[in-house]
């Protein structure tokens, strides 16, 4: 399904600058340590430097995007709560009272909550409106949203970007909330990667293993239904995809293209990940993955993506949480790398280098 999403944003798209990372590496062997003895933190440091094109990255301050949206697969009692809660949480992130609230004010971060697709009308003040359609097309019965609203919903997510980017955020932190995504991610992935249903789905908001069997014979129905293009991700979303997933993987285009490092979440957001890298492999560069969920999808996500988590604190949350735990990790390479004394500074023998 060809659709023209968003060719401005990809066009824009640089890979990150291997050059600036070389010297990056390079310059962190001469800085008072046993080489590669500060391990993840210098590769952090080598790729902070890749996206910012220069040796003293700065990630701060950082901005959370949480992108909202119904599903209406939720009708066939995938989820463990019902739909109304995705409004009732987009209403507590509002007022400051979700996990995501707490976490974003320990680093410092402002939130933007965007309604791309909340069924419920949402008239509470703090919450950007750019409302799609009100959740999805149940997917076993239809394709979950249009080609243009998948446009719609991934333009949404480069909005909110570059209001960050604007704002002067220097490092993303892209977050959900949306009853049922738990089933339209592993649709998608399912269909992504050619991966069982079965291996990819798990007990999301809490379901039981009963609940859990008619969850994937449901993701199974829909995937059969649909007929989705593996090679095409535009047409993954727009059948089996959600609209908060859409501005999500937006969210990481923009974020490459204005040479943003972007923090992924948990297994909605490395499935966005994913199409956002299927959609324009340079994104592949830009992404931090702050820790691996216990949604036991999220492993395969992860394994398309290549990537290795920096935290796995048993979190099955969503919101962008656990990507703002990883924040500081991030601000410790970055501090490393402009703070620390080299050998030759501080007059310590760099015996190794003899
Ligand atoms: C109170 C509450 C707060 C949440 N915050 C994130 N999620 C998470 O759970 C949902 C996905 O799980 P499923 O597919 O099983 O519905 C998403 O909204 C996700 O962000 C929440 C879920 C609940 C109930
Ligand atoms: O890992 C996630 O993003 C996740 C897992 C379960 C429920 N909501 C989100």
């Amino acid at each position: 399904m060809p659709i023209d999403v968003a060719p401005s944003i990809i066009e824009r798209i640089a890979p990150v600058d291997a050059c600036a990372g070389e010297r990056t590496r390079a310059y962190l062997d001469t800085l008072t340590k046993p080489p590669g003895s500060l391990g993840r933190l210098e590769t952090l440091a080598i790729q902070l430097s890749a996206i910012t094109g220069g040796q003293t990255p700065n990630v701060t301050p950082a901005s959370v995007l949480v992108f909202a949206a119904d599903h209406g697969v939720a009708e066939e009692g995938v989820s463990a709560f019902p739909q109304a809660v995705t409004a009732q949480m987009v209403a507590n992130f509002a007022s400051g009272g979700a996990a995501i609230n707490v976490f974003a004010r320990q680093i410092g971060a402002r939130i933007d909550v965007v309604d791309v697709g909340v069924v419920a009308p949402l008239t509470v003040a703090g919450v950007t409106h750019a409302k799609v359609r009100p959740g999805t097309a149940n997917m076993v019965l239809e394709n979950a949203m249009q080609g243009a609203e998948a446009h719609a919903a991934i333009n949404a997510g480069v909005a909110a970007v570059e209001r960050a980017s604007h704002a002067g955020a220097r490092c993303i932190i892209v977050g959900e909330m949306g009853i049922a995504n738990t089933t339209a991610s592993s649709a998608m992935l399912a269909v992504l990667t050619a991966t069982p249903v079965a291996q990819v789905v798990g007990a999301g908001t809490g379901i039981d293993s009963a609940q859990q069997a008619h969850k994937v014979a449901v993701i199974e129905r829909a995937i059969q239904a649909r007929q989705a293009d593996p090679n095409d991700p535009l047409d993954v979303l727009v059948k089996v995809g959600g609209l908060e997933i859409a501005a999500m993987t937006g969210a990481y285009l923009a974020s490459a293209a204005h040479r943003l490092p972007a923090i992924v979440d948990g297994f909605i957001a490395t499935v966005a990940a994913l199409v956002a890298c299927r959609l324009c492999p340079a994104v592949r560069g830009y992404l931090v993955f702050g820790h691996r969920s216990e949604e036991p999808g999220h492993a395969t996500a992860l394994d398309a993506l290549d990537a290795k988590p920096l935290l796995a604190l048993g979190m099955r949350l969503g919101e962008g949480s656990g990507a703002a735990l990883a924040f500081p990790l991030l601000q410790a390479a970055v501090a490393m790398l402009n703070e620390m004394a080299t050998f030759a500074d501080a007059g310590v023998s760099d015996s190794a280098r003899q």
